[in-house]
């Protein structure tokens, strides 16, 4: 029996209009079982934890060179390599594929770090320590132009080997104070799934189409996708009309494409689950339908990021013992009240950013037979989710994501990022996110690699060579050409270039280091984690449901592809072939059946017959329902191929594109001598049950 008499999760939070503080302060929280969008009131002691706005903590003290000068410097005042240089030496193009993980590892990761982390770059940028926001106090800003000019400069002119700094602290109020200020991150912390539901009650208004419990979308083509805006700038349009998705969600949807697809298929998850609980529990509002789909959701994706995807990161044996995962169905209860959800700037600005290594710079859209019929190129598409709408593209870039493997963990970049980030229509280049990322570790002033090693428990390197405990000569070679000291190298450099040990997970000791720590607090610290009981949580037998969620049955549930092998995020080989998606396990929502209509009982419970929705999700329904149909991009819809908008699609690679990924063959050398775990004891059993 659930628990009754919570309140309906509706309540407003004090967001000044005028912030002077960091974060988000609720006036009171009130006594509901749900997690509130901005993440206020997780934590009961300090409602505020965990909020936008707030700032990133830190492991280690700061290291900023000094309180006034451009960090090209180190903090002994040492001059630093040029960040582009740094990145063209350390990070050259040598395409290695990964042996065992398909590109979804890759993707999902990009997901994940979107759900805890955004820095904030416009206007505010800073939070000294006293909570006060240095921002928009008129004198303690250079001026918004100066800003402008330097958001142009920094989003284009990334590309030369002139490289500046990115945005600092100083440039926007913090000028006197770096050494005791930290940046600040825009989005709740929790791993909520902010990226779908966006990060507070405003925000979510105007995502929810407040019928039925669902989010907005639309049909297009025999599709569900999500409304797009018309006049928006945040896209790139080489065709007039060509879509852009709501920034209300996350401002980063619209990046690439398989950011963009996997957001969708989070909206359509949320609309099924949203329509099955109406069809058991008729009575229910809008309201308690949004939000137990809401909560359901989340719930698989914590379970997906945290049982699938984190083993396969940090290694599933570090998984277990540093208590991130635990080898039981019941509930947990893990949390700790008094630990904060703060994401570190040592993990989302230097070691999560390691697994951009991972990025692939062609994308592959792949038939039903896994025959790869077209690939896309990603640079032709920064901002431009549009290629999601071309007809049956969207299927074939979710089998992609599932066949195709990701790029191997190494210091080597495909130059689609190093070089090509960002390209605009027309250009023959773009940024160089590397290149960006190095300036970032500079601005915020983080720890350097020497200081993070001893903190991880590896001895201080005074000499190079000391690093050959966890380096090849070859990358201390390069280190030693670019940097005069040891202490001088960045956290960002010196983490990627440690070896990655096979079978245990996909970053070196340092990075993993941070890591671990990461995502233990991610789970302890948030009150709604999936796997803790009381009334806020699943009861025992649906959470054993949850568990039977996975990164396969999600993508079988929300796009028309007809089999998927069991661990999407594997690639496919003889012990992980593609069956048919019904042969998948699902979640057995009958669970939440609530005959006597208990569970939301400030519901209004007369059952609503809606009028006929312009929006729908699953395939059944997208037969019953009107459709909105929306005009095509008639002149963009060749992928791959020049056409009146299209751009520049080619550039001459050495990769051939290949033609087809026959998993029904038996022999796979890769998968033979690659280095994989151990597979998951639930997904395994259950496949070849
Ligand atoms: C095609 C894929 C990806 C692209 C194009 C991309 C691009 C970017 C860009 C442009 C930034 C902002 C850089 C800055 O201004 O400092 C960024 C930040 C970041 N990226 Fe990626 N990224 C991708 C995939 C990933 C993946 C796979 C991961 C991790 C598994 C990841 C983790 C992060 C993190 C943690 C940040 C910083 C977040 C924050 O602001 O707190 N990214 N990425």
């Amino acid at each position: 029996a659930r628990v009754q008499g919570f309140r309906e999760a509706s309540y407003t939070t004090s967001r000044p209009s005028y912030r002077s503080e960091c974060g988000i302060f609720p006036t009171s929280c009130p006594a509901t079982k749900y997690r509130s969008h901005d993440g206020s009131c997780n934590n009961l002691n300090n409602p505020h934890w965990g909020t936008p706005y707030s700032r990133y903590e830190r492991l280690l003290p700061s290291n900023y060179a000094d309180d006034y000068s451009e960090p090209t410097e180190s903090v002994f005042g040492r001059p630093l390599p040029n960040a582009r240089i740094v990145s063209s030496k350390i990070y050259p193009e040598d395409p290695q594929e990964d042996k065992v993980w398909t590109l979804n590892t890759m993707q999902y990761g990009q997901i994940v770090a979107h759900d805890m982390s955004n820095i904030f770059l416009p206007k505010i940028s800073c939070c000294a320590p006293n909570n006060e926001m240095l921002s928009e106090a008129p004198e303690n800003c250079i001026s918004i132009e100066i800003l402008k000019q330097d958001t142009v400069y920094y989003s284009h002119n990334w590309t030369c080997m002139s490289v500046r700094r990115t945005i600092t602290d100083k440039d926007m109020g913090c000028m006197g104070k770096r050494t005791s200020v930290d940046q600040i991150s825009d989005v709740n912390n929790y791993l909520d799934l902010s990226t779908v539901y966006g990060q507070d009650e405003a925000s979510v208004k105007k995502i929810r189409s407040h019928k039925g419990g669902r989010l907005k979308s639309v049909m297009k083509n025999g599709e569900e996708m999500l409304p797009a805006e018309s006049n928006s700038k945040v896209c790139t349009r080489v065709c007039p009309n060509e879509p852009c998705y709501s920034s209300a969600s996350d401002q980063r949807i619209n990046q690439n494409p398989q950011l963009t697809l996997i957001q969708t298929i989070y909206v359509r998850e949320h609309n099924r689950l949203a329509d099955r609980l109406k069809e058991l529990n008729p009575g229910w509002s809008d309201e308690c339908i949004y939000q137990e789909a809401r909560k359901i959701n989340i719930g698989q994706h914590q379970h997906i990021s945290y049982y699938e995807w984190l083993p396969i990161t940090i290694g599933r044996q570090r998984a277990f013992d540093k208590k991130l995962i635990y080898d039981a169905c019941g509930h947990v209860d893990d949390y700790n009240p008094k630990i904060p959800p703060w994401v570190f700037n040592e993990h989302a600005n230097a070691a999560f950013r390691y697994f951009h290594t991972q990025i692939a710079g062609y994308l592959h859209l792949v038939d039903e037979a896994r025959n790869t019929i077209k690939t896309a190129r990603l640079s032709d598409w920064f901002n431009r989710p549009g290629i999601l709408e071309e007809k049956g593209a969207f299927d074939a870039l979710a089998r992609g994501l599932n066949t195709q493997p990701e790029m191997h963990s190494d210091p080597f970049h495909d130059e689609e990022i190093t070089l090509n980030l960002f390209r605009t229509p027309g250009k023959v280049m773009g940024a160089d996110l590397k290149a960006i990322c190095i300036q970032r570790n500079r601005d915020h002033g983080l720890a350097s690699y020497n200081d993070v090693r001893v903190f991880c428990g590896l001895p201080r390197a005074r000499k190079f060579k000391d690093f050959l405990d966890v380096m090849s000569e070859e990358n201390i070679k390069k280190l030693k050409a670019l940097y005069m000291h040891t202490d001088d190298v960045e956290l960002t450099v010196g983490g990627s270039l440690e070896e990655v040990t096979p079978g245990k997970g996909q970053a070196g000791p340092t990075f993993l280091c941070i890591l671990e720590r990461q995502f233990y607090k991610t789970r302890v610290a948030d009150r709604f984690w999936f796997e803790n009981s009381g009334e806020q949580g699943f009861t025992l037998a649906q959470l054993q449901e949850i568990k039977k969620s996975s990164i396969s049955r999600l993508f079988c549930d929300n796009t028309n592809i007809k089999s998927m092998q069991p661990q999407g995020f594997r690639k496919i080989n003889p012990t992980n072939k593609v069956v048919s998606c019904n042969n998948l396990p699902s979640v057995d929502l009958t669970l939440w059946r609530d005959d006597n209509n208990t569970w939301c009982p400030s519901t209004n419970n007369t059952v609503t017959t809606a009028a006929p929705s312009t929006t729908t999700t699953s395939k059944d329904n997208a037969k019953k329902v009107p459709v909105v149909e929306a005009p095509t991009i008639e002149t963009c819809s060749k992928i791959g191929t020049k056409s009146a908008c299209a751009t520049e699609t080619t550039r001459p690679r050495t990769r051939p594109t290949p033609v087809t990924c026959p998993y029904h063959q038996t022999t796979d050398e890769t998968e033979a001598t690659s280095t994989e775990e151990p597979t998951s004891t639930t997904l395994s059993q259950s496949v070849q049950r």
